[in-house]
């Protein structure tokens, strides 16, 4: 059974086409670089494959079609959006303990055990002196690394992350992607991230996905094939056609 299959899809917003017949397969547990200029469709990809854009062709998640049952879908994915805000006052770790949802019924307490839990992660990711901290003012790049230990703590088999690593400095950069490399090796997680830090995949294993490519497809990640990419978006985005 295939982690993730997609067929034909084509994806977008009424008045334009952003993915087109795109196909691909991922067999095994697997980190994949999406890639591609601004405004060519890799966001639109991932809310494709969370159910927030109408698509048509096949979408299959472990095996499942997309449609069959939500409840399967739920639990397959987790998504890191790239805009994530918090319009309330809320400590970090009890915004990380959310990540435990799926495991918890309606009414269900968070346990002194899932508490461990949450700073067992905060440790992993080295910010556990946040954890008693306020969630809205800490920096950028702090958030960012607590919704990445929210989406740890949900422990679907597939994630969906959209530049994780946007406003993180380079020291935190490759630590990120060293995790999500961890994930996969270890944890045999599939981990779909976008992201425009090209160099910081060359010592990782897994494929890129150039969603600004006419035919995108999966391309194992080496030294050339990254620079290559690299040359390609250097060049300005073809004009995307309407429907
Ligand atoms: N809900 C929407 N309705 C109509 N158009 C939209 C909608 N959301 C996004 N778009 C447009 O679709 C195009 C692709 O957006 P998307 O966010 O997928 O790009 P992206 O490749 O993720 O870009 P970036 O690298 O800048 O994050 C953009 O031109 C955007 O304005």
């Amino acid at each position: 059974m295939s982690v993730l299959e997609i067929k034909e899809l084509v994806a977008g917003y009424d008045e334009r086409v952003l993915i087109r017949n795109l196909s691909f397969l991922v067999p095994a547990p697997a980190f994949i670089a999406i890639i591609g200029h601004n405004g060519s469709g890799k966001s639109t990809f991932l809310k494709t494959l969370t159910g927030h854009v109408p698509f048509k062709g096949q979408i299959l998640l472990q095996g499942q079609p997309y449609v069959s049952r939500a409840g399967t879908i739920a639990r397959a994915l987790s998504y890191l959006p790239q805009k994530n805000n918090v319009a309330f006052p809320i400590q970090v770790r009890e915004l990380v303990v959310m990540g435990l949802f799926r495991q918890k019924r309606l009414l269900d307490h968070y346990t002194p055990a899932d508490y461990d839990r949450v700073e067992a992660t905060l440790a992993h990711l080295h910010i556990s002196h946040l954890s008693q901290r306020s969630f809205t003012y800490l920096s950028g790049g702090e958030q960012q690394l607590v919704w990445l230990a929210q989406l740890m703590l949900q422990d679907a088999p597939i994630a969906l992350l959209d530049e994780p690593t946007q406003q993180l400095d380079v020291y935190h950069k490759k630590k990120v992607f060293d995790l999500m490399a961890g994930w996969v090796r270890e944890n045999q997680k599939t981990v779909l991230c976008i992201t425009h830090d090209l160099l910081n995949l060359l010592p990782l294993e897994g494929y890129v996905l150039n969603i600004s490519q006419p035919q995108p497809q999966l391309e194992k990640i080496s030294p050339e094939v990254i620079l290559a990419h690299q040359q390609f978006l250097e060049e300005k985005l073809a004009p995307a056609i309407g429907v």
